[in-house]
């Protein structure tokens, strides 16, 4: 049987902002990420993950390496791609379930179809406002709603155009540990039912053991990956899983890869 090729495969990619003399982001990393498959992004601050998005999103181009996206390498801005950030950046003006259709209004096939198909289109946003609690809030504008509302109605913007890729830049990094915990949960529930490939940037340990299938670890900048861990846990997975012993070792398995990690920028740095 022939292996299936990765969904994304970042190989020897660098990345320096600001020409010769500018600062290395990423140096030699490379990567790959399987169709469907749920992969955390995690590392010191600074030390490139961000940088990576932008690559594999094709919102800036690499100075060195390839990036292969759903077999063609990218070379500009991703249609197929779904995005959310840690600002939910929602467009003030425009109503929740209008923030949501935006993308169809710019991503083709769905451009062309949304005149058409308008209803249809509709009753998807609602129904993925649905999944992430949101329903009854469409007509409201983003200042009526809390952060993490925000933030839900972010993500089912990132989704709505059914994307194959979804990337997702610590999009719960400003919120409270409950309603963080809250959208992992309706997060796993998406993704179970969606199936996207999803890469996801963040800072918590707890949070990338919960989601992912595996952990990628980078180094300090120039980033590239120090170590993987593949997460065994079956799903879904539930909030009280990350009190078991096997999850804590996991979360705590991982931070000494980061503490490692940030020595060696200490070490690198000295010199
Ligand atoms: N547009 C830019 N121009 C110049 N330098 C940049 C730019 N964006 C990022 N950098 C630099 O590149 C390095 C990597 O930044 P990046 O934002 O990718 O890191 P990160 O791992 O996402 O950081 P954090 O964890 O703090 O969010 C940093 O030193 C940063 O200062």
């Amino acid at each position: 049987m022939v292996a299936e090729r990765p969904f994304v495969e970042i190989d020897g990619v660098s990345m320096r902002y600001g020409g010769a003399e500018g600062t290395l982001a990423l140096k030699d990393a490379s990567l790959s990420v399987g169709r469907g498959e749920f992969v955390a992004v995690v590392g010191p601050s600074g030390c490139g993950k961000s940088t990576l998005m932008r690559l594999v999103t094709g919102l800036w181009p690499s100075s060195a390496g390839s990036v292969i996206v759903a077999g063609r390498e990218v070379d500009r801005p991703l249609s197929i791609a779904g995005m959310a950030f840690q600002n939910p950046t929602l467009l003030p003006w425009r109503t929740i379930l209008d923030n949501v259709m935006l993308p169809l209004e710019v991503v083709e096939p769905h451009r062309r179809q949304l005149r058409a198909q308008r209803a249809m289109y509709e009753e998807k946003a609602r129904k993925l406002l649905a999944m992430v609690g949101l329903a009854g809030f469409e007509q409201k504008f983003a200042y009526q709603l809390s952060g993490g509302m925000q933030q839900r109605a972010s993500l089912c913007r990132a989704l709505v155009h059914d994307p194959q890729l979804l990337m997702l830049d610590e999009p719960f990094g400003a919120l409270d540990i409950f309603t963080r915990e809250d959208l992992w949960e309706q997060l796993q529930q998406v993704c179970l039912t969606l199936k996207p490939t999803v890469i996801l940037v963040t800072h918590d340990l707890k949070e990338a053991v919960f989601l992912a299938d595996r952990v990628l670890v980078m180094s300090s900048r120039p980033g590239r990956i120090l170590a993987e861990r593949r997460i065994p846990f079956p799903r879904p997975r539930l909030l009280e899983d990350t009190y078991k012993p096997g999850f804590q070792a996991l979360v705590h398995e991982l931070r000494d890869h980061i503490s490692a990690a940030r020595r060696g920028e200490e070490i690198l740095d000295a010199v």
